[in-house]
């Protein structure tokens, strides 16, 4: 693996008013790494992804891609190299599936990934570039994604996160952030969304994927963070988080067994990541 350090977030801290979502929070993020974010409900996963796209100010901390500091609005990141999906997708649900893929390449070029949205809402995804439209058949029969013509409103959850994590491959990201991409897709979404973690480490780029199953979380990463009320309580590799007291402690209390899947993600989810991580 790379060692080159891509991603380092320190101290990083987030107030609501009088709930700290997050406190002091370091991590380092190597080229070619997958970091898995797992915890339980209001741990601050979701909002350690916001901090670092741009989503939300931290309220203390800095982070630096690529020795650089990584500051200002999610456009800005993500002309520095970070892509993100959301827990609820957020795709231009008028638009067809193509042109949703699109956006990811055009957004190479432009400014802001949501300008886009908006422009393209407006029928402003013109000139289409044919290089882009044949990266974007290649991707969608990689993935399987099928009906490029039909609106994304009409696609099933699964199938929405499916075009939005192939989205994100679009920017070309060095660091892509996954909130939960697991939620409500079938095993050939798995599939899929899989393959796309591979891609971007296979380019020397990295991953933070977050999702409550940690077993499957722990068969697709290298490297796992678990928090806990804001706070990282472990970061070190996923057989030693699974084994390990604080894991224990977060989730069960001291005693307890070790099945660690909170529930989240079907059966078939879990025997498909078994099958393709690689
Ligand atoms: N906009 C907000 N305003 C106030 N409190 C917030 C806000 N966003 C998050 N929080 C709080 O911050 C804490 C961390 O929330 P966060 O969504 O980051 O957790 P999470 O680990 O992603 O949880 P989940 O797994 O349920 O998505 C929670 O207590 C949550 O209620």
């Amino acid at each position: 693996m790379a060692e080159e350090t891509l991603l380092v977030g320190r101290g990083l801290t987030k107030r609501y008013g009088g709930v700290t979502a997050l406190e002091g929070v370091d991590f380092e993020l190597r080229a070619g790494e997958i970091l898995g974010l797992v915890g339980p409900n209001g741990a601050g996963k979701t909002t350690l992804v916001d901090l670092i796209s741009g989503a939300q100010a931290a309220t203390a901390g800095e982070l630096v891609l690529r020795g650089s500091k990584l500051t200002g609005p999610a456009s800005r990141r993500a002309r520095a190299g970070l892509a993100r999906t959301f827990q609820y997708p957020q795709l231009a649900l008028e638009l067809s599936v193509r042109d949703n893929l699109l956006l990811g390449w055009a957004a190479r070029r432009h400014a802001s990934l949501w300008q886009m949205i908006v422009g393209a809402a407006a029928g402003a995804l013109r000139p289409r570039v044919p290089a882009d439209e044949a990266a974007v058949r290649t991707l969608a029969e990689e993935l399987g994604i099928e009906g490029l013509d039909r609106a994304a409103g009409d696609l099933t959850l699964g199938e929405q996160r499916l075009v939005e994590v192939g989205r994100a491959l679009g920017q070309d990201p060095l660091v892509l952030l996954l909130d939960e991409p697991f939620a409500g897709s079938d095993a050939r979404g798995v599939t899929g969304i899989a393959e796309v973690i591979h891609t971007v480490q296979r380019r020397g780029h990295a991953v933070i994927l977050v999702d409550h199953n940690v077993d499957l979380v722990a068969r697709l990463v290298d490297r796992v963070m678990l928090l806990d009320r804001g706070r990282a309580v472990f970061d070190g590799g996923p057989r030693e988080c699974l084994a390990s007291p604080q894991m224990q402690s977060v989730y069960f209390g001291s005693d307890a067994d070790t099945d660690t899947d909170s529930g989240d993600g079907s059966p078939e989810a879990q025997a498909e990541v078994e099958d393709v991580r690689s």
